[in-house]
């Protein structure tokens, strides 16, 4: 599964953390994280990480356009529910698009941890149908 990580500032250390401690999950999947985000997981967790731009400079956006493609499989985004940020529309637009998608989106921890766990026990696998889908098609031998 392609599995996207972000987090603002006031909760950077809890997404490290998180990662972390579900390092056994996290270590079959790969991993796209925005850049300050992306640098922060692969130094504490140890993990390879695909790093985009830092949101505020594009980042979400990136992430956004992935995810139009049904190139991303589940987002965790450990957003500032407090702050206003400069680039608040790229963050909404990047939110709206996961329903646009319907992409497995958590906001904070408690519902990240269920993704996860569902993940781990097959409850996302109609994502890899999604994707022997997109494939049949772009080769034209679906059959559905
Ligand atoms: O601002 C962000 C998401 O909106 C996160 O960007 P960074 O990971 O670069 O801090």
């Amino acid at each position: 599964m392609n599995i996207a990580l972000v987090a603002h500032d006031v909760h950077k250390n809890l997404l490290v953390d998180f990662v972390i401690a579900y390092r056994h999950i996290f270590q079959k999947h790969q991993l796209f994280a925005t850049g300050t985000t992306g640098r922060r997981i692969s130094e504490a967790a140890k993990l390879d990480v695909i790093r985009l731009r830092s949101g505020p400079l594009g980042g979400d956006q990136q992430i956004g356009a992935m995810i139009a493609m049904d190139d991303i499989d589940m987002l965790i985004f450990f957003r500032d529910p407090i702050s206003a940020l400069g680039h608040e529309p790229d963050i909404t637009a990047l939110l709206r698009l996961c329903d646009v998608q319907r992409i497995p989106l958590a906001t904070n921890v408690a519902t990240a941890e269920m993704l996860i766990r569902a993940m781990e026990n097959g409850f996302l696998s109609w994502r890899e149908e999604i994707h022997k889908y997109e494939t049949a098609k772009l080769n034209g031998t679906e059959h559905i």
